[in-house]
Order: C-alpha cells, then sequence, then structure tokens
C-alpha cells in the first residue's frame, strides 16, 4: 500500500515536505523496529482527517485577504486528538501533517489519553493587528467547526499564537454551542479556564528533560537557546534559574552572546520592550547561524524545523541537544550527532510538557475545578521523568538513539491501541 500524501516534484519540496519526510522515516524506522504489518505502518502513515480550509480575512483598509488554513488530525485511537494551531507564513499541509503525527507519539510516550492533531493558517501575525487577527481567528474556527470539540479535538497555542488567540476560539465555539465550553482548547487565560503552568509547561518540561540528560549538577553548565519566544524565552529563563550559564539565544531579530553568561530577565525584558533580542547592549550580537556552532554544553533549538541538517551537524559542538522545537532535527543530521556521540532529547520527549499540562487544563475543565500549581508541577515532573526513564532504559536495552526509543514507544503504543480496537481489518 501507499502512502497517502499529496505528491510534489523535486522543486516544489517546501520546509513543510521536508518535515513531513522526516516524521514518515522516523514512522518507518519505528515500525521495522516493532515489526508492524504494512498495512497497520500504512494507516500509521496516514492522518485520519485532513481539512483545508479558505480563510477571509477583512482588513483595516477595507480590503479583503484569503489565507489558507489547516487542521489534521492525525490519529485517535487513544482518545481525542490534541495539538497546537501555528500561525506562520510558511505553514503548510504537509508541515501540519508532520506535527499532527508527532503530537500522537508524543501523547503516547508520556501516556496521557489523546491522540494528535495540528492546525495553522498560513500568515505573518506581525503583519495583523488584534482587530484583524481576531477576525481571521474567528473566521478559521468557523470553517474548523466541524472537527474540533472538547470530546473530538482539543487546539492549543504553538508558533504565532498565544492565550489571547485560545480565548477568541473559546469563545467562538462556545456562541456557536449556546454556553461555554472552556474544555475546547487548553493555553486559555485563567480568567476562561485556563491552567496554572500552562504558560511555562513547555519550558518547565525542557528544564527537566535537559536536568534529567545532563545527570550532573547544572552549576556553570553552558546553553545556547535558539527562539525566543513562549518556549525558548523561558527555557532560557529556568536553565538560568537552576544554575546553568545561557551563553546565546536567537529570535528572528538577530542572535545575542556574552560568555560570562546572559542576564536572561533582562534580555526578556528587552525583548518585551523592542520586539526582539536585537540590540540587547548587555551583549554582543553574532550571527545567527554561529549560535549552533558554539562550544557549549547544551543545545536547545526552540524556533521551527529543520534547523540542525547534515551541512552544520558536523560542526555541531554541543554534547547535549533538546529539542525545545518540533522537528528541528533532519535525519541525516541524527546520523551524524550519533556517530559524535550527541545525545538528542527528541522534541515529542523533551517537549512534551506543554501537552501534559493541556492535559491537566482539560481535565479541569471537564470536572470544574482548579488544582494548585504545586499539584500541576507535581504531575508534570512525574510523567516527564517517568518518560524519560522508560526511553533511556529502552534505548540501553536495545542499542537506540533516545529518538528511536521514544518513537518505539509511542508508534508501539498507538499500534496496539489499533489492535486491541480492531480499527483495520
Ligand atoms: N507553545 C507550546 O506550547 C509548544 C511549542 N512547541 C514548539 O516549540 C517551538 C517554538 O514555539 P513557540 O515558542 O510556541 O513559538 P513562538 O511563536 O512563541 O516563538 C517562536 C520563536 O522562534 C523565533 N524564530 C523563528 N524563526 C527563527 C529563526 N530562523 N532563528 C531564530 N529564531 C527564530 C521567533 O522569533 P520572532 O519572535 O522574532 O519571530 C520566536 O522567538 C515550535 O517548534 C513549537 O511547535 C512544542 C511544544 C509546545
Ligand atoms: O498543548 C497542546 O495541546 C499541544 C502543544 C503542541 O502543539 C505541541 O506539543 O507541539
Amino acid at each position: 500500500m501507499s502512502i497517502m500524501v499529496p505528491s510534489t516534484t523535486p522543486a516544489l519540496i517546501t520546509p513543510g515536505r521536508q518535515a513531513l519526510d522526516s516524521a514518515l522515516h522516523q514512522l518507518d524506522r519505528a515500525a521495522a523496529h516493532l515489526g508492524l504489518d504494512d498495512g497497520l505502518r500504512t494507516m500509521l502513515a496516514t492522518p485520519r482527517r485532513s481539512l483545508t480550509v479558505s480563510v477571509p480575512v477583512r482588513r483595516e483598509d477595507g480590503s479583503l485577504d484569503v489565507v489558507q488554513g489547516f487542521r489534521v488530525q492525525h490519529n485517535i485511537s487513544r482518545g481525542p486528538a490534541k495539538g497546537g494551531i501555528r500561525f506562520h507564513p510558511a505553514t503548510d499541509i504537509h508541515e501540519v501533517t508532520a506535527l499532527a503525527m508527532w503530537m500522537t507519539w508524543k501523547c503516547a510516550l508520556v501516556g496521557i489519553p489523546y491522540g494528535g492533531a495540528k492546525g495553522g493558517v498560513a500568515v505573518d501575525p506581525s503583519q495583523f493587528t488584534t482587530r484583524e487577527l481576531e477576525r481571521l481567528t474567528r473566521r478559521y474556527v468557523n470553517e474548523i467547526l466541524p472537527l474540533i470539540g472538547p470530546e473530538k479535538d482539543i487546539p492549543a497555542p504553538d508558533v504565532g499564537t498565544d492565550e489571547q488567540t485560545m480565548a477568541w476560539i473559546m469563545d467562538t465555539y462556545s456562541v456557536n454551542a449556546g454556553y461555554s465550553v472552556p474544555g475546547v482548547v487548553t493555553g486559555k487565560p485563567m480568567t476562561l479556564g485556563g491552567s496554572l503552568g500552562r504558560g511555562g509547561a513547555t519550558s518547565r518540561g525542557v528544564q527537566i528533560a535537559t536536568l534529567a540528560a545532563l545527570g550532573r549538577s547544572p552549576e556553570g553548565v553552558t546553553v545556547a537557546v535558539q527562539g525566543f519566544g513562549k518556549v525558548g524565552a523561558l527555557t532560557a529563563q529556568y536553565l538560568s534559574d537552576a544554575g546553568c550559564k545561557v551563553v546565546a539565544v536567537s529570535d528572528i531579530t538577530g542572535a545575542v552572546h556574552d560568555a560570562r553568561g546572559l542576564d536572561i530577565a533582562a534580555l526578556r525584558a528587552h525583548a518585551a520592550e523592542s520586539g526582539g533580542v536585537h540590540g540587547f547592549a548587555q551583549a554582543d550580537a553574532m550571527a545567527h547561524e554561529d549560535l549552533f556552532e558554539l562550544d557549549v554544553d547544551v543545545l536547545v533549538p526552540a524556533a521551527l524545523e529543520g534547523v540542525i541538517t547534515e551541512a552544520n551537524a558536523p560542526r555541531i559542538r554541543a554534547r547535549l541537544i533538546v529539542e525545545g522545537a518540533n522537528g528541528p532535527t533532519t535525519p541525516e543530521a541524527d546520523e551524524i550527532l550519533a556517530a559524535n556521540g550527541t545525545t538528542v532529547v527528541p522534541d515529542i520527549l523533551a517537549n512534551a510538557g506543554g501537552v501534559i499540562v493541556s492535559y491537566l487544563e482539560w481535565v479541569q475543565n471537564l470536572q470544574a475545578c482548579s488544582w494548585s500549581s504545586g499539584d500541576i508541577e507535581l504531575k508534570l515532573r512525574e510523567l516527564m521523568l517517568s518518560a524519560f526513564d522508560e526511553v533511556k532504559a529502552l534505548a540501553a536495552a536495545r542499542g537506540l538513539t533516545l529518538r528511536q526509543a521514544a518513537h518505539v514507544i509511542g508508534v508501539g503504543r498507538v499500534a496496539e491501541a489499533h489492535r486491541m480496537r480492531g480499527l483495520y481489518p
């Protein structure tokens, strides 16, 4: 059987298509390791539901833009579909499919009762006013309304979206339902049923995974972080709070470096005020691409896919890479890193803190209750560390990389759910 994804010619290979190729490659490796038959492997390679929508948006000057939006439910065999919504100009159906597939394995790996989904709208949110973004979000939600719901598919923030976007999604869905439905979306503001700890959850999870992988005192451990958005900025903060020396960070405006360790709180204040890390007076500017090749102990990619490739992997000096972003490392780079003895804590493990606390938020919404930040932190730590230990043990027992082991566990659990449900003939 063949995989049901649109074909492309080499000239049309987008970053999104490359991300999907990486995801399919990882699935193939895991399926071979698990001895899955070809039919089941094909089911797992194919999204369950995939919706492309046109989203008209009235601009402030009265003109009308029409942008493309997507929602892909990769798998729902273990529970409702779950995954963020991305607003980024380069997003396409292939990227959203890859991200949805990674959500499926991530939820299975950390043992929360969800399938995997992702959404995207192909826009640059920085080019839209807040009112335009609100209109765009509401129209996109109306277009994907048949797919989403607290028992069907629960969106959350991702690149270019935030808790305000989630509030508009919750409101649009609720107005259509005729009553308030907080559980339709996670990563909401606290006033609408959001959870304590969700804002920093992905970064807290990256911190937990980093410290677990280091296996030694973090005091003085040097770190470089690519991306200074919701995940990157708080990852830098939490690692710095834990005693690490974050010596370089970057965002789309530039990269900054200080070998003595950056003052992350001051840098966050500067970025909030000026729109990015560029121009931070207490550090030196550096070229974006040089950040990957710094002589640091830990590298945290926390921006987009496909940034660690066969071109720069041979020059990476960090002994530990912890993937805050989804899909930052290509399969070719993975091989080079493994041959060089670099440990990679893979995305579906390292950045699972976000969806773990989303799950806790959803459970609170369904039960109409709220838990303390201590309860949330404890559960997050427990789920992160038990998944980390499982992955590490399997990797050691079978001679796999941490990524291969994580995929074997995640894919294996989803395959088992299919078998038990008898979803395939
Ligand atoms: N938010 C979440 O809960 C979760 C997010 N993730 C993943 O984490 C990653 C980051 O997401 P998130 O922080 O939410 O997104 P944000 O939109 O909040 O931040 C993205 C950051 O990446 C920066 N960036 C984009 N392109 C580049 C580049 N070429 N070089 C350097 N920096 C760049 C952006 O810069 P600028 O702001 O200047 O544009 C911004 O700082 C994504 O891969 C996402 O899928 C994973 C799990 C959960
Ligand atoms: O919190 C969630 O539901 C999903 C977060 C997300 O999009 C991700 O883990 O990549």
